[in-house]
């Protein structure tokens, strides 16, 4: 895929920190870089960036920005950068740091696809462009770095915990506005964080990095999924679903929504059919039953099939299921306890229901 992917391999080291991390993931879409404090994201970030030089190779698109023979310095790779906290020109108005790094000072007409109206309809800042930098909130500042780094018309947008530096309030404002570019922009995106909520709802693959090297890479639903790896078998588990509205209820406020495999009904405002809308479920919130119950609460109510087990801790265990009649659909995740394990006696390969209470699906962005 090397025409269509990003593919990153760095190595060497960084004071007493060693790096040594290769991926490729495909060069569109938000890739997440997750991992605890201090296991080299940022490093990443910054020798795609050209700001830290190891030995390695870096391309995307089939472009090669660092090889053995080649090294682009920081300047002539068409990047946007946003950092933790937004560095805004304080003498400049929001307007003029907007096309500060615009071609020409002006307005594009297009970025990747993408106007300046739209930029500025996309990240809410219309009502910002006349004011001086000096007196916005944290937030609008954040917005108005995302939105300058955009019209820089970079063919790679990387993000270093663009959020991290604001509280949860302000953070939760900002996420549906990331939500939006993500759907709209066609430019890849290389979204560092460790807030694995973050990545939940915006990252479509995921390089998954511990202590300068890469544990795994690839789709995050798939990681997400892969009982070997530690998201699984952590507490808060989750599978996201991207899911298209098929029909929306009215009376009841219910969108159905499709994925591969089955369906699910969940509370939610309003979606024209054809939408996308991403559904987190989490593997606590998915129990199982033999047979398709009557006279309950629970509006989803799906035929699975069981792909693996694996034993997490002493009292319960991580369940991989997969959707549909045929298990052929979208993988989800079920911890159980032992005891209904061994009590139903269920086994890889059976077919089973999962059940899952619509307003546990809610969207992250809904209220
Ligand atoms: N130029 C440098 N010189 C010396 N040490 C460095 C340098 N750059 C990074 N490090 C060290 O490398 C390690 C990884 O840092 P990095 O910022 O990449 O981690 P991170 O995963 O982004 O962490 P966080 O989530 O806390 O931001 C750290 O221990 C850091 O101190």
């Amino acid at each position: 895929m090397a025409g269509s992917a990003i593919e990153a391999t760095f190595s060497g080291r960084l004071g007493n920190f060693a790096l040594d991390a290769a991926f490729s993931v495909p060069a569109k879409g938000v890739t997440g870089l997750f991992g605890p404090s201090g296991c080299g994201k940022t490093s990443v970030l910054r020798c795609a960036a050209g700001l830290n030089r190891l030995e390695g190779r870096f391309s995307i698109a089939g472009e090669v920005w660092q090889d053995e023979r080649t090294f682009r310095p920081t300047h002539r790779r068409p990047i946007g950068y946003v950092f933790q906290e937004a560095s805004l020109f304080p003498h400049l108005s929001v307007r003029q740091n907007l096309l500060f790094g615009a071609p020409g000072r002006r307005p594009p007409s297009s970025a990747n696809g993408t106007s300046f109206e739209e930029v500025i309809e996309l990240l809410g800042i219309g009502d910002l462009l006349g004011r001086s930098t000096s007196n916005l909130s944290g937030g609008e500042r954040q917005r108005v770095a995302i939105g300058r780094a955009l019209l820089s018309q970079p063919k790679l947008l990387l993000m270093d915990e663009p959020l991290s530096a604001l509280d949860r309030q302000t953070k939760d404002g900002i996420l549906p506005f990331l939500e939006r570019l993500h759907d709209r922009l066609a430019m890849p995106v290389l979204y560092v964080s460790h807030d694995i909520a973050e990545v939940e709802r915006l990252a479509d693959h995921l390089v998954l990095m511990q202590a300068g090297k890469v544990l795994a890479a690839g789709p995050l639903a798939e990681l997400q999924a892969d009982p070997n790896l530690p998201l699984a078998a952590s507490r808060e588990a989750v599978v996201s679903l991207d899911a298209v509205v098929e029909s929306y209820d009215a009376a009841f406020g219910l969108a159905r929504l499709a994925v591969a495999g089955g369906h699910f009904e969940i509370p939610a405002a309003a979606g024209a059919p054809g939408t996308r809308r991403r559904i987190r479920i989490a593997a606590g919130d998915v129990s199982l039953t033999r047979r398709p119950p009557e006279g309950t609460t629970i509006i989803n109510i799906l035929p699975v099939r069981i792909l693996s087990e694996t034993p997490v801790g002493e009292h319960e265990t991580l369940l991989v299921l997969r959707l549909g009649e045929n298990g052929d659909g979208a993988k989800l995740l079920s911890r159980v306890t032992r005891r209904s394990w061994h009590h139903l006696q269920l086994e890889v390969g059976q077919k089973l229901y999962a059940q899952i209470k619509g307003v546990a699906l809610t969207p992250a962005s809904a209220s």
